[in-house]
């Protein structure tokens, strides 16, 4: 009960994640190419079919010692005496075989890479819209984690629609080859006279038999294989990550000598995929014995069942040959769970990650409509305003904040004090927290102390966020030349890892080149010029003013060089309940 239970959530789950393309916009293609590579599937049972009745003109003609009727089965069509149809040479059927075989495997092919696009597109865009990629990793925190979202999408995606397909595909053909055989066999086959009864079909009901009994011992013996798949997809996929995060910062590890290190944290990430492996393997080599030793006394079982009849003189050779044959086939298509056991493992524990996926971006989602928001006004904003920490812990707490258009402002305080959790909350990007926080209309841009350049060309690292096409070359040349990065400007469309390439303090001008580029009506600087020399912030934010000065510039800073540059100051500093506020100079500060 509890394995039929489990193979229709199995089922469920897989058809929630299928359903969508097969209704999307690509959905007659989808279906076209489905029909056919079906189809292909049933041609292949008839040639099956088929290949049975040529087994037994093939080896009579053997028995006989008829020449002309051997070299006719191999290359003439053949008219069964009794059936309504006829029997193609050897030739013919091999030849149909070929042609079926081909084009069904291209054609599986071609809707796996159009599926694999569309539903890729869809993970991406599921991932990327309403900040689910970043609520996703702050529910890591907050105690229910996703792991490798990136593995989900890359490699659970492919193998998912490629099992679903080979699968799927396979199981009808199995069906219908049953179904196909099993009329055979039980037509073809004269009933069982034992112990003065009859039975009807004798060998339909041994192939049942013997294949039901394979099918629950391989499910007994293989199904901890599921979890055990699980567990493997995700050690893979953090040693990985884990190879990335060092090729990422491959300078800081060489700088600081971290390789031992390193490399001892590599051998215990391999060592998780050691150990499963090893659990795999002692599963596996168990489940092989079962399925391989029944695969071998399939080969000899139906001659054994059907050799009393042979040698009593009531079949031909030809004929307990064809039985061979159906009777396998019969078998082998009760069996195809048997045989398809190890693919049916890989496909339900990728079923179960797209589906964990999708429900994470579902709750992403649920987690972003979460953030305190609130109407847009002219200023920034927030009433009844506390930020807590995603452990549920108090950050901050102030019932009123107004930040209205004026001077520039600097916002200080410790470290940890929670100013940049502030700028996330005035993002709208934090969800952990209570109040109503009204934005300001127009374009804010956030500037972190860190900025991120997407891989590829120049162009793209400074035109980012927007995308490089939108953006003219002369603009982005002289947004470098303006930031004292002129020696760049000649370099467009160079390609490299510039988050590598660049030293700290050329990121962050060319973090304010796009400031330059954007205009937006509002920029939160996070420590953003804290890598610049000393001697360039004064001339770098004068031009900011100058170029940009219609912007309401707000900073986090610690240095008194960028401080001194804001007419307007607030400070985070401990309030009486431990919770951190932000006390505004009261004076300068341009209120409601
Ligand atoms: N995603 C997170 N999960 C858990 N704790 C967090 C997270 N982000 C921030 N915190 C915690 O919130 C507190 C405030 O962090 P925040 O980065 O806002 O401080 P800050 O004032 O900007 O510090 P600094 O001046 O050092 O940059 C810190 O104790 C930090 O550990």
């Amino acid at each position: 009960m509890k394995f039929l239970r489990n193979i229709g959530r199995a089922m469920a789950d897989a058809w929630r994640l299928t359903k969508p393309y097969f209704k999307s916009e690509e959905k007659f293609v989808a279906w076209g190419l489905l029909a056919a590579i079906i189809a292909l599937n049933l041609v292949s049972v008839y040639l099956n079919v088929l290949y049975s009745y040529w087994y037994k003109i093939f080896y009579n003609a053997l028995q006989a010692k008829d020449e002309p009727a051997f070299w006719g089965s191999i290359f003439t069509y053949r008219f069964i005496k009794g059936y309504p149809w006829f029997v193609p040479g050897f030739a013919e059927i091999a030849v149909f075989n070929i042609l079926v075989g081909v084009y069904a495997f291209y054609l599986q092919q071609m809707l796996e890479i159009r599926w694999r696009r569309w539903i890729t597109d869809n993970f991406v865009k599921d991932w990327l819209t309403g900040r689910a990629h970043y609520q996703i990793s702050l529910m890591a925190e907050a105690g229910s984690p996703l792991d490798n979202p990136d593995q989900r999408i890359a490699d659970d995606l492919r193998s998912f629609v490629s099992n679903n397909l080979s699968l799927g595909i396979s199981f009808i053909a199995n069906i219908v080859n049953l179904l196909s055989f099993i009329f055979v066999l039980w037509f073809l086959v004269p009933p069982l006279h034992i112990f003065g009864a009859v039975i009807p079909g004798y060998l339909v009901w041994t192939a049942i038999v013997y294949s039901l009994i394979g099918t629950y011992l391989t499910h007994v013996i293989g199904w901890k294989l599921i979890p055990l798949s699980f567990q493997q997809q995700q050690v893979d996929a953090d040693f990985r990550f884990n190879l990335i995060r060092v090729r990422e910062n491959t300078e800081q590890i060489a700088l600081y000598g971290g390789e031992a290190e390193e490399t001892i944290g590599l051998k215990q990430r391999f060592h998780a995929i050691y150990l499963n492996w090893w659990m795999i393997m002692k599963r596996t080599k168990a489940l092989n014995f079962f399925t391989i030793g029944f695969s071998q006394v399939a080969i000899i079982f139906p001659i054994l069942i059907a050799a009393p009849g042979y040698f009593t003189g009531l079949f031909t050779l030809g004929l307990l040959l064809q039985i061979n044959n159906i009777f396998g086939n019969v078998q082998g298509s009760f069996s195809w769970f048997v045989g398809a056991y190890p693919q049916i493992v890989g496909w339900r524990a990728t079923v179960q990650r797209l589906d964990g996926f999708e429900r994470a971006v579902v709750a992403a989602h649920v987690q972003q409509n979460a953030a305190p928001g609130g109407e847009p006004g002219t200023m920034l904003r927030a009433d009844d305003l506390a930020i807590d920490l995603p452990d549920g812990r108090k950050l901050f707490a102030q019932s009123h904040l107004a930040i209205a258009r004026g001077e520039p402002m600097a916002i200080t305080g410790a470290s940890g004090s929670g100013k940049s959790t502030l700028f996330r909350m005035f993002a709208g990007i934090w969800p952990f927290g209570k109040g109503r926080v009204s934005r300001p209309v127009g374009r804010s841009m956030f500037l972190p102390q860190r900025p991120y350049f997407p891989l590829g060309s120049l162009k793209r690292a400074v035109a980012y966020p927007c995308q490089e096409y939108d953006v003219a070359d002369q603009d982005v040349r002289a947004a470098l030349e303006d930031v004292g990065l002129g020696s760049l400007a000649a370099r467009l469309e160079q390609v490299d890892n510039w988050t590598l390439r660049l030293s700290g303090g050329e990121q962050q001008r060319l973090a304010l080149a796009r400031a330059l580029i954007v205009k937006p009506d509002w920029l939160f600087m996070d420590e953003a010029l804290s890598a610049i020399d000393e001697a360039a912030i004064g001339d770098l934010f004068a031009l900011l003013r100058a170029r940009l000065p219609e912007t309401q510039i707000i900073s986090i800073a610690h240095q008194d060089s960028v401080i001194s540059l804001h007419a307007r100051r607030a400070r985070l500093t401990r309030g009486a309940d431990g919770a951190m506020e932000l006390i505004t100079d009261a004076e300068k500060l341009v209120g409601e």
